[in-house]
């Protein structure tokens, strides 16, 4: 850990030939050289198991060589070498000016829109453009692979755009992330020369930029999934681009297998559902693309979809491996990042850490080590990016790196795909990640925990690849070239892995059962019996696995099905308001409350003017009606000013205050009151989040430790919890973690006896 950096290795980051990096007698002195160099022009497509078949080829040819690709070769399309199908069915050898509903000139004016557009020209893609909307244009379903920076995400789409080609409806581009689905629409909206929101829009969860005007909308998978509830043919789209596909998401699956189904309902006249039925003139396109070599899979899986190929990336990137494997990886990381804040040339730094922590404490020893640097050096600016941060702050990573500054960046891998950061020309990769793991056998009730694990190849194929975006870059791995050829080629599907409970009450809204889905991979029965059964319990299935009322409402909330059922609940308590309240700061994308352990004594001081005696779900409704009363009379500066001083994350309070509004807008539909208040009656509350945790539950043992209801585990309280110094008869929990125990996290007190009134525990105990 970087706590443990001792004050030394300043003086040794001072000295380069510390990290043997440097070339000449220094070297020789120091520790053996750490990095061999593996790269060379063609290096990505090595790794990518891209060899090329035969250099003399004037057609460049190059053929995956694993997956036994070869035998199928006559399937692969190269799109990228000149003299290779440069079929123009339409006469469209140029890419066409469009013009749709007036939303101005699709090629950019000015000096800054002209070196975007030459940008455009000179994307490896680019010289492919004509065949493949050709092949798009022949074909239902395309699979496209690509290397990382070949202009597959931000290009595709606008070719489809320009060649009429989604001439009745939208383009879809998923993205498995939140921040690549927001950057990208930016982007592509630059490009475009056309505000953000118009022609190119985005959807995520929470956070919409579209109109009736839009025609490419980037959007995560789950909102597509989300949409598919209200328009099971995806009407309102042409075309449905899937990208990193590779990346298996959950979502990403239940979209490709209801993607076969909804094409072959639309583009299948004679089927019932189909066009007759539904009364849609346009028939669905589908997009598959990966930057990795599965493609055969999703082929398979599209009834042998033709395979196209784009080869190359608009600058190399050069690849250090590590001689030997590093067992402190924040430590190796921030010896390297000094390596090159004292070495290298300007350019900004992107490193990949597995999760928050690591993130947090690495960007402390940094800034405070950048600190003591001599004063001719590049200033070091420290920025996060992980998903439990507030969107605003992920989104400082794209602002302009000042004048003499060294920006560097610690994230996970939501900066690993898709995403362009500019400045970017390093990346210290510590081939680590933080991965989700439902463990529905270990605990016996199941739940699913994040384990740090080491990455695949794909993912260190695509870290490499934020380094080469610009212009050439260096990628720097702290783990061995045995190590990299070890890995495995792409991470197991979530589906495989990760807890069904949401995804099969969306299915069910769809009149669909998981099992009987068409699906690349069948999730194990353990992990869909587990989700049947939160299901069951939460009150939306009924005994025969049929939707109830409830649970069709729960459907509706865009949130956890646990929380949806607090809401849904919370309309015969009388307390929604509360609930509302509640919830909504749960599903903000950061902790309310701050932990910093310098301050312990004063954070546990502040705490405790919030704390209630039923634990942490009312803890937090303190802290919101305190944070609502100082909004409403002081300014803005007062407010913050507040928050710190009670170690409360503000931007919590703001997104959740957003949150609660779609919240709201959602009750309304469903016929639920949202200004009901319970006001003091918190037994109210609690016992309607209650039914939405009572398969979170434990009930206090003998020996004074506590069991879970549903399972046999024995959880402890988390440490940062209000009721952690206090025993109780019976907790409800928000979720579980799993470290060296079992830790229960986000706990309320609730009376044994409500449990008793649950139909579902009375059935049980029958
Ligand atoms: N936000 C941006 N700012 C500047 N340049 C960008 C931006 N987004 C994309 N680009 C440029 O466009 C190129 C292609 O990006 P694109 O995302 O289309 O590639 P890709 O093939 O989809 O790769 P990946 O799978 O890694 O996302 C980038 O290498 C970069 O040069």
């Amino acid at each position: 850990m970087p706590a443990a950096i001792h004050p030394k290795v300043i003086q040794k980051v001072r000295d380069p030939s510390y990290f043997g990096l440097k070339s000449g007698k220094t070297q020789k002195q120091a520790k053996p050289t750490p990095w061999v160099d593996v790269s060379d022009d063609d290096s990505l497509g090595k790794q990518n198991g891209l060899k090329r078949k035969n250099p003399n080829n004037m057609n460049g040819h190059h053929e995956p060589s694993a997956n036994g690709h070869k035998k199928k070769k006559r399937r692969h399309s190269l799109l990228s070498d000149d003299g290779l199908q440069h079929n123009d069915a339409n006469g469209a050898g140029q890419p066409k000016k469009h013009r749709i509903n007036g939303a101005g000139p699709s090629t950019p004016q000015g000096s800054k829109a002209k070196a975007i557009a030459e940008q455009r020209q000179q994307l490896p893609i680019a010289k492919g453009r004509d065949a493949l909307i050709e092949e798009i244009r022949k074909n239902d379903v395309t699979i496209l692979l690509g290397e990382t920076g070949s202009g597959k995400t931000t290009q595709v789409p606008q070719y489809i755009l320009e060649s009429g080609l989604a001439k009745n409806g939208m383009i879809a581009v998923t993205q498995p992330r939140k921040v690549a689905a927001t950057s990208l629409a930016a982007r592509v909206a630059t490009e475009q020369n056309v505000p953000l929101g118009s022609l190119v829009g985005y959807a995520v969860r929470f956070d919409e930029k579209s109109s009736p005007e839009t025609r490419i909308k980037y959007l995560t998978d789950g909102m597509i999934v989300r949409e598919l509830m209200s328009d099971p043919l995806l009407s309102n789209y042409s075309v449905v681009i899937v990208d990193e596909a590779h990346e298996r998401t959950l979502r990403t699956d239940l979209l490709i297998a209801n993607l076969k189904k909804i094409q072959k309902a639309r583009n299948n006249p004679s089927d019932p559902k189909g066009k007759g039925k539904a009364g849609l003139t346009n028939p669905l396109k589908i997009v598959i693309m990966s930057a990795t070599l599965d493609a055969e899979k999703f082929s398979r899986f599209y009834h042998n979809a033709k395979i196209l190929y784009v080869k190359g990336r608009q600058h190399p990137v050069k690849i250090y491996h590590c001689a030997e494997s590093q067992l402190d990886y924040t430590d190796a990381a921030m010896r390297t990042f000094f390596q090159i804040h004292t070495d290298q040339p300007p350019g900004d730094v992107l490193i990949f850490l597995p999760g928050q922590e690591d993130i947090e404490s690495l960007q402390k020893s940094i800034d405070l080590y950048a600190k003591q640097l001599p004063a001719d050096k590049l200033e070091v600016l420290t920025c996060t990016m992980f998903a439990a941060q507030e969107h605003s702050q992920n989104n400082k990573a794209f602002l302009p790196t000042p004048p003499k500054t060294r920006k560097c960046i610690l994230a996970t891998n939501i900066a690993e795909t898709s995403i362009t950061i500019p400045g970017i020309k390093y990346v210290i990769d510590t081939g680590k990640c933080k991965e989700k793991q439902y463990l529905a056998r270990v605990s016996g009730g199941g739940f699913d925990t994040l384990l740090t694990r080491d990455i695949t190849k794909s993912s260190a194929m695509q870290r490499a690849g934020r380094a080469g975006r610009e212009g050439k870059g260096v990628c720097f791995r702290l783990y061995t070239e045995d190590a990299f050829n070890g890995m495995a080629l792409s991470a197991e599907p979530e589906i495989l892995r990760c807890s069904l409970t949401a995804s099969i009450l969306n299915l069910k809204t769809l009149g669909q059962n998981l099992e009987e889905l068409d699906l690349m991979d069948k999730p194990d029965s353990d992990s869909i019996a587990s989700a049947l059964k939160t299901l069951w319990l939460l009150g939306a299935l009924d005994n025969h696995q049929k939707l109830t009322p409830d649970g069709r409402q729960m459907a509706l909330f865009p949130l956890e099905p646990q929380y949806a059922c607090a809401v849904v609940a919370s309309k015969g308590y009388g307390c929604t308001s509360e609930v509302l309240d509640i919830v909504s700061v749960l599903s903000a994308s950061s902790k309310l409350f701050i932990d910093i352990s310098e301050q312990r004594d004063a954070v546990a001081e502040a705490r405790r003017k919030f704390r209630h005696s039923y634990g942490d779900h009312l803890t937090v409704l303190n802290a919101v009606r305190a944070y609502r009363e100082i909004a409403a009379s002081e300014n803005k500066h007062a407010r913050r000013e507040w928050c710190r001083k009670h170690f409360l994350n503000e931007r919590t309070f703001l997104e959740a205050r957003d949150i609660r509004e779609q919240l709201v807008v959602t009750c309304n539909r469903v016929g639920i009151d949202a200004t009901v208040s319970a006001k003091e009656d918190e037994d109210s509350i609690i016992k309607s989040i209650g039914h939405g945790l009572a398969g979170n539950s434990a009930f206090l043992q003998p020996d004074g430790s506590y069991k879970q209801t549903m399972g046999q585990t024995i959880v402890k309280v988390h440490p940062g919890s209000s009721l952690c110094d206090k025993k109780v008869p019976a907790i409800i929990y928000d979720e579980l973690m799993y470290t060296n125990q079992i830790y229960a996290r986000g706990v309320s007190s609730i009376p044994k006896s409500f449990f008793l009134s649950l139909s579902a525990f009375k059935q049980r105990k029958a």
